[in-house]
This record gives C-alpha cells, structure tokens and sequence, in this order.
C-alpha cells in the first residue's frame, strides 16, 4: 500500500518504527520499494554520493528534479521525499514556495524536506498551505557546513540543547509531518522525540527516534569519502562491485568474454553473399 504524511503520522500513535533510505534513480528505488522501505528521501547529499562534490552546496534545483523523477518512476509505494537543494528557500517564502512546487510538479515529490528552525517557520507554513507536505530536518544540517566549520554533533550544550527542542516544536506547530533529526546527542532526541506530535526520522540520533534514515551507498559499503560514526554496513556491496567490473575486465582482455550465447545468430546465405 502507498505510504502518505498520513501512514508516517499513525506510525508514531501506534509505536510502530518507520524506515527510510535515500535514493537517485530509477533502479535503487525500484529495489527499495520492493523490499518495503516507507520513505525515500531523494537527498541532497546526492552531492556527495552521485556528483562526487565535497559538500552539498553546489546542488541545484535542476539536479533534484531530474534524480526526484527518476526515483518517483521506481516508487509505487514508498513516500517520495525530495530534498530542497541550498538557497532554494533561505532567501524567501515566495522563493520556497515556488521551488517547492517544481520539485512536486517537475520532481513528483510526494513531500519536500527543508533544512533549519524558527527561521524557516514562514516558509514552513507557506508551503504546507500550498497542499505540499514538508519534512523538517534539525541537528546537522549539512547546507550550514560553512557556518558550523565542519560536520559535528549537534546540541550538546544547555543553549543548543534548548534551541534544538524549541526549533522542533516551532516547525510542529509551523506544519511539517515528520523531522529528520541529525548527529544529535541519543538523550536529546529521546527528548524531541517525545516532545512533538509528528514522528522523528533519526540518522546519528539513537535509538528512541520514531523512525531511521541513511544514505544507502553507506549501509552498502559503496562510498568513502567519509564515514560518520552513525553508519552501520550491511553489505560490502562496494568490494562485490569491484570484483565484478575486474572479473568482466579480466575476460574482455583474455577473449573469454562474450561467448556464441551471448551473441545472435545470421544465416550462412546472407553472410556468404556478401562482398
Ligand atoms: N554519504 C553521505 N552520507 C551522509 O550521511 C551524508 C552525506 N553523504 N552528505 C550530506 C550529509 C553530510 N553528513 C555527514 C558527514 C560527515 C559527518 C561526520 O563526519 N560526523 C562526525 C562527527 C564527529 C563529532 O562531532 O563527534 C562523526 O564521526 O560521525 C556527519 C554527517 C550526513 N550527510
Ligand atoms: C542524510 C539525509 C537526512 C539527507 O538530508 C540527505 O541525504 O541529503
Ligand atoms: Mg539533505
């Protein structure tokens, strides 16, 4: 059955943990649906994983709604969340709101995901008025990398700790269905968790969140760049890929590959015939 915002909100009155993972295209989508995954987030850490960048600034609009299609077209039941890419909401509501709507109407997003708190409330509430669910996200928000200094954990102090739950309860109330919460101290995001009405969506957050999040070239072991203490692997998928493309390699080089059965047949006339 298709998951909707309304699937994530009756997961968390009934207890029940909530998986999401990310997705770019057309095939990972696909797998992910058919495994049972409720959420695909087409992040924007696409960045990272797909375009080979050292950050997620650099994505644009353009790139989420071509990867947000593409995953779209793989997913029949899992809720398709798309990432709202940098400086594509900061700036404005009307700003937001009219990235939003082409990350719906371009990307077929089910919902958008926006990064930040009180500031972003406005256009939070614009958006959510517009009849386009959106997914929050708190802690690290990887587009302040620049004003972080680098990717760490957030909330640690009574200030930040503080600011971190009112954030999450001022974007409750602002509308959005479910928030990310990111490389937060376990204890805290127990604390968020129990503290808003829409479901929290961990990575890096512990255990007592509503639901899970990871980018899925990590869980597979396909990238390593960085590896944030919050990933688990659950494949070695990488080393497999590796393996495969030097045993094709190893065959194309030794004539091993291809063989008759990998090739199609032609009449002895026709071949005969020729000059
Ligand atoms: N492949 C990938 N996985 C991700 O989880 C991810 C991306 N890319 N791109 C966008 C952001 C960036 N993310 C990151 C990147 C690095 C850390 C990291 O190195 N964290 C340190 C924190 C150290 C500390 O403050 O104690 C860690 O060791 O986990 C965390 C999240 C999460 N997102
Ligand atoms: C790590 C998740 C939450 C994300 O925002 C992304 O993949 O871009
Ligand atoms: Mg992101």
């Amino acid at each position: 059955m298709k998951n909707t915002v309304a699937t994530f909100r009756k997961a968390k009155e009934d207890g029940k943990k909530l998986s999401m993972l990310t997705a770019y295209d057309y095939s990972t989508a696909s797998l992910l649906d058919a495994a049972g995954i409720n959420g695909i987030l087409v992040g924007d850490s696409l960045g990272n994983v797909i375009l080979g960048y050292e950050d997620t600034i650099s994505v644009t609009m353009e790139d989420m709604i071509h990867h947000g299609a593409a995953v779209a077209r793989g997913a029949k039941n899992a809720l398709v969340v798309v990432d709202m890419p940098f400086m594509s909401y900061q700036g404005s509501v009307y700003d937001a709101l009219k990235n939003a709507g082409r990350l719906m109407k371009e990307g077929r997003a089910n919902a958008v995901k926006l990064e930040g708190g009180v500031e972003v409330v406005p256009q939070i509430e614009a958006i959510v008025q517009a009849g386009i669910p959106v997914m929050g996200h708190l802690g690290l928000t990887p587009q302040s990398i620049n004003a972080f200094g680098g990717y760490k954990v957030q909330g640690k102090d009574e200030a930040a700790a503080q600011k971190l739950l009112d954030d999450a309860k001022a974007i409750a109330e602002a509308g959005v269905f479910a928030i990310v919460l990111e490389c937060v101290p376990s204890a805290l995001a127990k604390k968020v968790t129990e503290a808003v009405p829409v479901p929290t969506i961990g990575i890096g957050a512990g255990a007592d969140c509503d639901g899970q999040i990871l980018v899925y070239q990590d869980m597979l072991g396909m990238f390593s760049d960085f590896t944030p203490k919050f990933v688990k692997r659950y494949a070695n998928i990488g080393e497999a890929m590796k393996a495969a493309f030097k045993g094709y390699i190893d065959e194309v080089g030794e004539g091993a590959f291809p063989t008759a059965e990998h090739g199609y047949g032609i009449s002895n006339e026709v071949i005969q015939k020729l000059y």
